[in-house]
């Protein structure tokens, strides 16, 4: 029978885990899952009946042949006429090609739908990730979102997509196994019959604990592949602080919980085939006995018998397939669920109905009385923050660490909405414009450089696709990057590394001055530009930094205050003081406020 699943065609364990690691996501019933998924279909499904149609015509295949085989036995064997051998046979090779080709196809078309849908999805959901606040991704492992979209997704497929495909071929072709039993002995066929319910009912019987089992496994499975992503990604740390006998140990940690979680699927598969073994065995030697009676008796020839013995040798793994899918659908129906926890994160700011597109602004930026908290934190980050900043001007945001300060950046890119008071791009509420066009507005520099693992041209370029290469070069140079990009093997076209970590601190951090001059955003935010750079490093980038900030509006957040630039105005932000809340309440809190001073 076609077997054309995804699960047949890659290894059965899959990586997958939880934001906590060995935490389970909810439990969500199949019928919420195929409302989450069936619209991902769309487009789809004509491969998917295209597929199962040429499986059920495979099948058809098979009954015909099955026919043609105890026609040769009485007609041949039995009877020792050679001469009514050949037709049967060269209709039996034919009925053979035309299976082989249109199990083929069946096989192909359904894969295709398969892939496709997998697409689709997967797009589905990063892109749904890419609308929540970064928040969301930072505060999960990053080894579990990876699982996530990547064998969860495939999970989905073998539900919705292959999987349903798989069925439905499996119940016609348990239809045409059994109607031709039927046709050849109904009482005999009825006897064997009476017998498939004992199949599902074992099949019921395990796909409950096979469910649990499963989850059991994704999860944990996920926490190993946080386990090895991390340790992988932080390998200078782990052996500069000789942890790698801790790290190796971790992994054996969470190595050994998958192994139990996968033992305990292991156990319920190794007991599910010899539970169905048993009833399959006794009803062949049912059939065996009463043929046997049959033939004696003459109501039966020994082509017939033979042929209801293949249709049954058929139709057994038919019906235990059916009952199988249960235990996939179990597992498939447990990485839906976590798939479908991420898609109900929500973005903590949209658009709001009406919402403008600014074009490019002034660059006036205005912090009026901000308030705000982080969701989940009681205490708030900022309270009744207030300054502005204006075209050419360079306000320091200064103040010690938790006092708020990257808080700003990201309020001001509307990751977040203020609680309180309200931010002002050239005086319009930001509130009032579309994310989209507002972050065109503004490039930040993070306190980490963040670089992708492309070449240097394609860092430089990502401040805006479709730069020409004198442009990338012009921003370069300006940057101070040309320098040092002369002296690397392929130039502009060699790789940066994971995370640009085949460049110094310096080097990265020029690359993405090129990139802000790229970009050419009249507001700047600049976090902690220059942390980790030793001085001669600082002299490096201070140069085109101050290029950069060059008649733009620039919010510098720093706690060091040697590297302000001439003129800058000082906004301290002062962390916001503990307060007991129902003290707070009963005598009225006196909220802080940013102090303005003049430059130093
Ligand atoms: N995503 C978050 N979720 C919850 N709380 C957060 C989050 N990010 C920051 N905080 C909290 O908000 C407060 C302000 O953080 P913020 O990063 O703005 O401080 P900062 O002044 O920039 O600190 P530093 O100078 O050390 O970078 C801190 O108490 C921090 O723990």
């Amino acid at each position: 029978m076609l077997d054309n699943t995804r699960e047949s065609r890659r290894p059965r364990r899959r990586l997958s885990l939880t934001a906590s690691g060995r935490e389970l996501a909810p439990a969500i019933s199949l019928r919420r899952t195929f409302r989450e998924f069936w619209p991902d279909t769309r487009g789809l499904r004509r491969l998917f009946v295209a597929g199962a149609f040429f499986a059920v015509l495979a099948a058809l295949c098979e009954v015909a042949a099955i026919r043609l085989f105890g026609h040769i036995t009485d007609e041949v064997l039995t009877t020792k006429q050679l001469a009514a051998f050949w037709a049967p046979a060269f209709a039996w090779l034919g009925l053979a090609a035309i299976a082989g080709a249109t199990s083929f196809a069946g096989s192909y078309l359904t894969a295709l739908g398969a892939e496709r849908f997998l697409l689709t999805l997967r797009d589905r959901v990063f892109a749904h990730l890419q609308t929540l606040a970064p928040d969301f991704s930072e505060n999960r492992r990053l080894g579990d979102l990876m699982a996530r979209l990547t064998d969860d997704i495939e999970a989905i497929e073998e539900l919705v997509g292959s999987g349903l495909v798989k069925a439905f071929t499996t119940v016609v072709s348990v239809i045409f196994f059994a109607g031709a039993a039927f046709f050849i002995r109904w009482d005999l066929a009825l006897l064997t019959m009476a017998l498939i319910p004992a199949f599902l009912v074992v099949s019921k019987v395990f796909a409950g604990r096979f469910r649990t089992a499963a989850a059991r496994e994704r999860a944990s499975n996920g926490a190993m592949n946080s386990v090895l992503e991390e340790g992988l990604a932080n390998q200078p740390l782990v052996q500069a602080y000789n942890r790698q006998e801790a790290e190796s140990r971790r992994l054996h940690r969470e190595g050994g919980r998958w192994l139990r979680a996968n033992m305990s699927q292991a156990w319920l598969s190794g007991l599910y085939g010899p539970a169905v073994q048993v009833i399959e065995t006794v009803c062949l030697i049912v059939i065996l006995g009463f043929g046997a009676w049959e033939i004696t008796a003459g109501r039966l020839t020994l082509g017939g018998l033979l042929a209801f013995a293949a249709y049954l040798a058929l139709l057994y793994p038919a019906v235990q397939g059916l009952g199988e899918m249960a235990l996939t659908v179990s597992q498939a129906a447990a990485g839906a669920d976590r798939v479908i926890e991420l898609l109900r994160g929500r973005p903590t700011v949209t658009d709001a109905p009406g919402a403008v597109a600014v074009g490019r602004s002034r660059g006036l930026v205005s912090f009026e009385k901000v308030g705000f908290a982080y969701p989940g934190r009681g205490r708030p980050a900022l309270q009744e923050l207030s300054f502005s900043a204006v075209p050419g001007q360079v306000v320091v945001l200064t103040g010690p660490s938790g006092a708020g300060k990257s808080t700003i950046a990201k309020l001001l890119l509307r990751f977040y909405e203020p609680g309180a008071g309200r931010i002002l791009l050239d005086g319009v509420d930001i509130r009032g414009l579309t994310r989209r066009s507002l972050r065109e507005n503004v490039t930040v520099l993070h306190q980490e450089t963040l670089l992708f693992s492309g070449s240097v041209r394609d860092n430089i370029a990502y401040g805006r696709p479709g730069a020409s290469l004198e442009e990338i070069i012009g921003a370069a140079e300006a940057a101070g990057v040309h320098d040092f990009v002369k002296l690397l093997p392929q130039g502009y076209d060699t790789p940066v590394g994971q995370r640009g970590r085949l460049l110094s601190g310096g080097q990265r951090q020029r690359i993405a001055i090129a990139r802000a001059i790229l970009r050419d955003a009249p507001v700047l935010v600049l976090d902690e530009p220059m942390t980790g750079l030793d001085e001669g490093t600082v002299e490096q980038v201070m140069r085109p930094l101050r290029r950069l900030m060059a008649g733009r509006t620039t919010l510098l957040i720093t706690h060091d205050l040697r590297h302000v630039p001439e003129g800058a105005r000082m906004v301290h932000v002062d962390p916001v003081p503990r307060v007991d809340r129902v003290r707070l309440k009963r005598v009225g809190f006196q909220p802080h406020t940013a102090r303005l001073s003049a430059p130093p």
